[in-house]
């Protein structure tokens, strides 16, 4: 029988008094892999008044003291790798080796965030420096925690997108309730039992289970919670902005990151980097590349390189470690199956693909697309890739900025001064020049604007969104 796995508050785990639970399917065994509670609201009270009165005393601990607790939890993950790898496999279907990178590059997240708050420091300035200021007047100034976190999470890391909000709110002496995506509980579950193994005091972090679409809007709107830190889609994401109260947001959401290919690009290389950031883990990552805008002289070229590429693509079980495997669920296959045909209809080239078994859609590469099919425009979070030919780099430009959504982008080039032309022009939060889209290394600043989100995660940044100044002014007697 499947296990039913519980939720932890106030350092314990228990079933929910609701009674009611999720079952959790895999996306490729097409079975039950477990259970997660469905709590009541009344549990998501306790947790959040349980977290309020246990930050209290965290808070006060040295920042060293606290990293101590995040060290240790960093190891036991490593300790469980191939136990969490199995569950974001079974559970995301994510493959196995992939699995096994996100637990690592997660301990790897983790130690670097103990550092890095261990070296941040506050700055102090002198009130002579300003016009009729002296100097007995001087201000210090350090960053203090927010308060209670929530961290909400989306299925496609459900271990590291994770950790990337628990540890940077952690480690500067907030307390957190993690509300992960139910698709990614299981996941969730089990890093948070690695980092119970720790010793945390209790109430410091809450894991919290249920859907989204019952409790989230009561996490969100909770009085008593004083910042989120969202990674989802679009939708949901404006959705908490509209309701939460006035508190600090971080959003990470969706993206259709263009790969713009000059006329002058090593066709061969970029290739094979928009093969990777398209179809890795079948494109359900926010920064795949989700469209090519590539100069209409080298267009054949590419996309015969292209479709040479795909067709050496593994498709298959994440079990045996193929580069394309079944999506999430049936709804996305059919979502990605519908931008596909709407394409078609509308006399899109299809180069390789549309080929599919249940929730399984084999690497489909369209060409001549154009700005009335909504594959242009919309991000399928499946393995499609859409080319769109243009005649210049004007038009390269406008088209990605035409885009509702502003992750990242690519500008595939051999002139770095064309490259740093472009770049500027691109309303995106990053811009790649000769790779692919990636949010990775995980210190770097990492942005969505527009519909791709608000604010700033790395590992810094993250530290930053989660704590605010406070100003101490000393004014010294003569
Ligand atoms: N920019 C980025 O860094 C990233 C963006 N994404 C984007 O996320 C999407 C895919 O992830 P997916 O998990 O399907 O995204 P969703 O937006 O469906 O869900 C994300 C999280 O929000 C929760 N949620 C749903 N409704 C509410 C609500 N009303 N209040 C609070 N929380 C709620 C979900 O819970 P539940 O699962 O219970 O519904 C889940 O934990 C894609 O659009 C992708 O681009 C993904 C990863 C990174
Ligand atoms: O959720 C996502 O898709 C990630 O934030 C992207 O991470 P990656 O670029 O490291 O795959």
């Amino acid at each position: 029988m499947a296990k039913n796995y519980q939720f932890y508050i106030n350092g314990e785990w228990r079933e929910s008094r609701s009674k009611e639970s999720i079952s959790i399917l895999s996306p490729y065994l097409r079975e039950e892999i477990g259970h997660v509670q469905a709590i009541s609201q009344d549990e998501v009270d306790e947790a959040i008044n349980g977290a309020k009165l246990a930050q209290k005393e965290w808070s006060q601990l040295s920042v060293r003291a606290r990293g101590e607790y995040l060290y240790r939890w960093a190891n036991e993950l490593l300790a469980m790798k191939n136990e969490i790898a199995q569950s974001i496999m079974e559970e995301v279907g994510k493959t196995f080796n992939d699995a096994v990178k996100e637990v690592e590059r997660t301990a790897d997240f983790i130690q670097y965030t103990i550092e890095e708050a261990t070296h941040m420091q506050g700055e102090s300035m002198l009130g002579e420096n300003f016009p009729g200021g002296n100097r007995s007047k001087i201000a210090v100034t350090h960053r203090v925690p927010l308060g209670v976190i929530l961290a909400i999470s989306p299925f496609n890391y459900p271990v590291n997108l994770s950790a990337a909000k628990i540890a940077p709110s952690l480690i500067v002496g907030n307390a957190v309730i993690f509300k992960p995506a139910t698709q990614g509980a299981i996941s969730g579950v089990k890093m948070i039992e690695a980092l119970h193994k720790t010793g945390l005091p209790k109430g410091v972090l809450n894991l919290v289970t249920g859907r989204g679409s019952v409790i989230g809007d009561y996490l969100v709107e909770h009085p008593d919670i004083d910042m989120i830190s969202f990674t989802g889609g679009t939708e949901t994401g404006q959705h908490i902005a509209k309701i939460s109260n006035m508190i600090p947001l971080v959003m990470e959401l969706g993206g259709k990151d263009p790969a713009i290919v000059r006329e002058d690009a090593d066709l061969v290389f970029t290739s094979k980097q928009i093969i990777s950031g398209a179809y890795s883990y079948s494109g359900q990552r926010c920064t795949a590349i989700k469209r090519v805008l590539v100069n209409e002289t080298v267009a054949d070229e590419l996309v015969s390189l292209l479709k040479e590429e795909i067709e050496s693509l593994t498709v298959g079980s994440p079990e045996e470690n193929n580069i394309i495997v079944p999506l999430i669920d049936d709804k996305s296959a059919d979502f990605v199956q519908g931008l596909i045909d709407d394409a078609l209809e509308k006399e899109a080239t299809l180069v390789v693909g549309n080929k599919r078994e249940g929730n399984l859609i084999y690497p489909t590469l369209l060409d001549n697309i154009t700005t009335d099919m909504r594959v242009a425009w919309e991000e399928p979070f499946g393995p499609v890739l859409p080319i769109i030919r243009v005649k210049s780099d004007k038009e390269a430009i406008t088209l990605a900025n035409a885009s509702k959504f502003g992750l990242q982008a690519s500008v595939f080039t051999k002139d770095i001064n064309k490259a740093f032309t472009i770049a500027p022009q691109i309303e995106a939060g990053s811009v790649q020049i000769n790779g692919r889209t990636e949010r990775g290394p995980d210190h770097f600043p990492f942005i969505g604007i527009k519909g791709s989100g608000m604010g700033t995660q790395g590992i810094k940044r993250s530290i930053e969104a989660m704590t605010r100044e406070k100003v101490t002014i000393i004014n010294i007697y003569e």
